[in-house]
């Protein structure tokens, strides 16, 4: 697999993609996020993030890859992600919330319960005490850094190289009087923009999926932990089962890509690989989606599918309805509509298109067995 390394952006590059993000997202970081966010855009940038972005995918199906194109996409990672997230953002914020994450469902556990369970979950199994300084590897809007900080009494550093998140994090921190216990910082997981040794614990919620080669970025976080920290993370990973020379397979995998701004996602023993590789002594590892592992009663992608027997109360039913099958009919119509009527600017529906064939493929992944979510890691940065 691809090991390529990545170089830190130029000070005239940030300062470019900074003005475009605050030119494209104009103000709407201060409002309640979600649809009222994403009709609050500017046109032309918005047009400019979706070919930026879909450049990457329009007309390649698998049966086409080649690896010279995976390699395109691993080598403008940067920008792939980046904008990713300035298309997505609120579209997740809308349907799905403020951790932009997978859980497990237990007995009578409602949705957000599930959520943040699993956020506690990764926190005791990484040791966060109060006081520890930690790392946020991919904070999103800091939906999982608020928890943490709550369960734990920790303070967390989010880190996230799309700025719109970023303002988003920092806004809800003030609102929450959490601004002590939080710092938000915008910059690239390749090249972390904090001194050697600087933290005692750090964990990564599905981010660093994203990167150009696991390897460099486990690396960057070791560089950062101070000697005998623990670090954490929930991984996205193709399983076992995945044959990459199966048509079905294959496209799974790609539409699950293209729909959740990946450049290559890995298999299971690529990440073994890459966390021993990057110097952390592997203390734990498996997949919490693996039955064998699991306590839950429905399985991890059920608010995507069309099952709604898992819905554990009126409200969970409403929540799940932005997200499901039946609910992204709906909502992508009435996006659809806006965009016609330039209420919501152009590109909504094709980026809202895009995450609906994602999720298609996250279940069918998911019932098949070929992909999850949430390979737990946990490795220690030895004492010497
Ligand atoms: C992309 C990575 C590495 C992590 C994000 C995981 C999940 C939070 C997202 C993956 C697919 C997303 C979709 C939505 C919300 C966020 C995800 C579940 C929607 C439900 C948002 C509302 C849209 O109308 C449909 C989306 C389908 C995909």
């Amino acid at each position: 697999m691809v090991n390529s390394t990545s170089q830190a952006l130029l000070p005239a590059d940030q300062a470019r993609n900074m003005a475009f993000d605050k030119i494209l997202h104009k103000n709407s970081s201060n409002s309640q996020g979600g649809l009222r966010a994403m009709i609050n855009k500017d046109n032309e940038a918005h047009k400019a993030a979706v070919v930026e972005y879909f450049q990457h995918w329009d007309e390649k199906k698998a049966e086409d890859e080649t690896e010279a194109v995976r390699q395109s996409r691993v080598i403008d990672y940067a920008s792939l992600t980046r904008q990713y997230y300035n298309l997505a953002t609120d579209l997740y914020e809308y349907g799905w919330g403020e951790a932009f994450h997978f859980c497990r469902f237990a007995y009578g556990e409602a949705f957000k319960s599930a959520v943040n369970r699993h956020e506690h979950y990764l926190a005791s199994s990484i040791g966060i005490k109060p006081g520890m300084r930690v790392l946020d590897v991919g904070c999103g809007v800091g939906g999982p850094a608020r928890e943490i900080v709550k369960f734990t009494g920790c303070h967390v550093t989010g880190l996230n190289i799309n700025n719109y998140q970023i303002s988003r994090a920092k806004q809800y921190a003030v609102k929450e009087g959490l601004t002590h216990k939080l710092d938000f910082v915008q910059g690239d997981f390749m090249n972390l923009p904090f001194p050697d040794d600087s933290f005692d614990a750090v964990y990564v919620i599905e981010a660093t999926v994203h990167a150009p080669s696991l390897e460099s970025a486990y690396r960057e976080i070791f560089r950062v932990l101070k000697p005998g920290g623990v670090f954490g993370v929930y991984e996205w990973f193709m399983t076992d089962a995945y044959n990459n020379d199966d048509l079905t397979h294959r496209q799974i995998r790609l539409d699950i890509e293209q729909g959740d701004g990946i450049a290559q996602m890995l298999k299971v023993e690529d990440g073994l690989a890459a966390i021993q590789a990057a110097g952390f002594t592997l203390e734990t590892h498996y997949d919490l989606a693996d039955d064998s592992n699991d306590t839950s009663v429905a399985p991890w992608y059920w608010p995507l599918g069309t099952d709604l027997r898992y819905a554990q109360s009126l409200s969970d039913v409403l929540t799940v309805l932005r997200m499901n099958r039946f609910g992204r009919v709906v909502s992508h119509a009435f996006i659809s509509v806006l965009e016609l009527l330039q209420i919501a600017p152009a590109g909504t529906g094709k980026t809202a298109e895009s995450l609906a064939k994602a999720a298609d493929a996250l279940v069918e992944g998911g019932k098949k067995k070929l992909f999850t979510p949430m390979y737990l890691m946990v490795g220690r940065k030895p004492e010497f």
